[in-house]
């Protein structure tokens, strides 16, 4: 296995797998169309710019493979429940602990256009209570944060009340989704990146398309969906550099809502990226590890657009 990317896809075919026996592609197929109706994600960012005011995609996210935990404990956390935390005596729940009912409402709150939330529980401690969660304490639209590669997991994503789901190109690149025909059943990377967008946008969701590097951009621009979301991060260092963005944001025509992702710390981060009309962002970290998420998002985005 090469990097990171290619370990969390190995795990995901493994989980397609196990959770298709136990719910039928038919049955989730019905529980996705009898969900409440999805939450306008697109029309969230939008309604922001036109404000004149940067849109924020703010992600809810434990911990990650670069960074491990990033807020909350790892022991007696109830997951599947409330969400809150049992045993709080002498600790203040806002300041240490992940609850996120409590981390969406602040974001909504303080400006956050849409939420981002990590649903993959191997590697982010994610889960898709905190999706239901999160979703059900703001009105705000909902990406589910996850590594797609089936139509299973759109049919899931909407099913589990997702307004949104993240089309990562490099996965479609990755020697899983190239070479086990049982992941792709034929379909070259572009078939089935539309296939999946064809399936979300059917269910009513949005379609955030990632890219890396120029290869990937060409394949992402292909697709219908106005949402490319351009990664800083490097998955084989997880180093991250802003200029991942500054480069590829010169081959993508106008028309397309772009999504600066990963590794936006301070706000000279954010006034370059405003300097060269990026509105859209989507941060996790900066405020996962500030003592509350959505005072750090009013905090960094104290500027409007020019
Ligand atoms: O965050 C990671 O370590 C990571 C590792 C491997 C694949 C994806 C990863 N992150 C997913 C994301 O895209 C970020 O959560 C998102 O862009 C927010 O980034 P940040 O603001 O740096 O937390």
């Amino acid at each position: 296995m090469s990097d990171i990317l290619d370990r969390i896809l190995a795990v995901k075919k493994q989980e397609i797998s196990a959770t298709q026996t136990q719910k039928s592609l038919d049955k989730i197929h019905d529980e996705a169309r009898a969900v409440p109706a999805p939450r306008d994600f697109l029309q969230a960012i939008r309604s922001r710019i036109n404000q004149n005011h940067a849109a924020v995609i703010a992600e809810i996210k434990r911990a990650s493979p670069s960074k491990g935990l990033l807020r909350g404990q790892t022991e007696s956390q109830n997951v599947s429940g409330s969400g809150h935390v049992g045993n709080l005596s002498g600790r203040n729940p806002i300041l240490e602990d992940f609850i996120p009912t409590d981390i969406a409402a602040s974001y909504a709150r303080n400006g956050a256009a849409c939420l981002s939330v990590l649903t993959d529980e191997q590697f982010f401690m994610g889960n898709a209570d905190f999706l239901r969660q999160a979703r059900a304490a703001c009105d705000l639209p909902v990406l589910r944060k996850d590594f797609m590669l089936d139509e299973y997991q759109v049919y899931e994503a909407r099913a589990m009340g997702a307004d949104c789901i993240l089309l990562i190109v490099a996965a479609f690149f990755s020697p899983i989704f190239q070479h086990d025909s049982a992941i792709n059943q034929g379909d070259s990377a572009l078939e089935r990146m539309h296939k999946l967008e064809t399936i979300a946008q059917e269910l009513g969701m949005a379609v955030l398309v990632e890219v890396h590097n120029a290869d990937e951009l060409d394949l992402a621009l292909q697709l219908s969906t106005p949402l490319i979301g351009i990664n800083n991060r490097n998955l084989k260092t997880f180093e991250t550099t802003l200029d991942t963005t500054l480069q590829l944001v010169k081959h993508i025509p106008s028309g397309r809502i772009i999504v600066t992702e990963s590794g936006i710390r301070t706000p000279a981060d954010v006034e370059m990226m405003l300097s060269h009309c990026i509105h859209t962002f989507l941060i996790g970290e900066t405020f996962m590890r500030a003592p509350d998420p959505g005072v750090a998002l009013a905090n960094l985005f104290t500027t409007n657009l020019a």
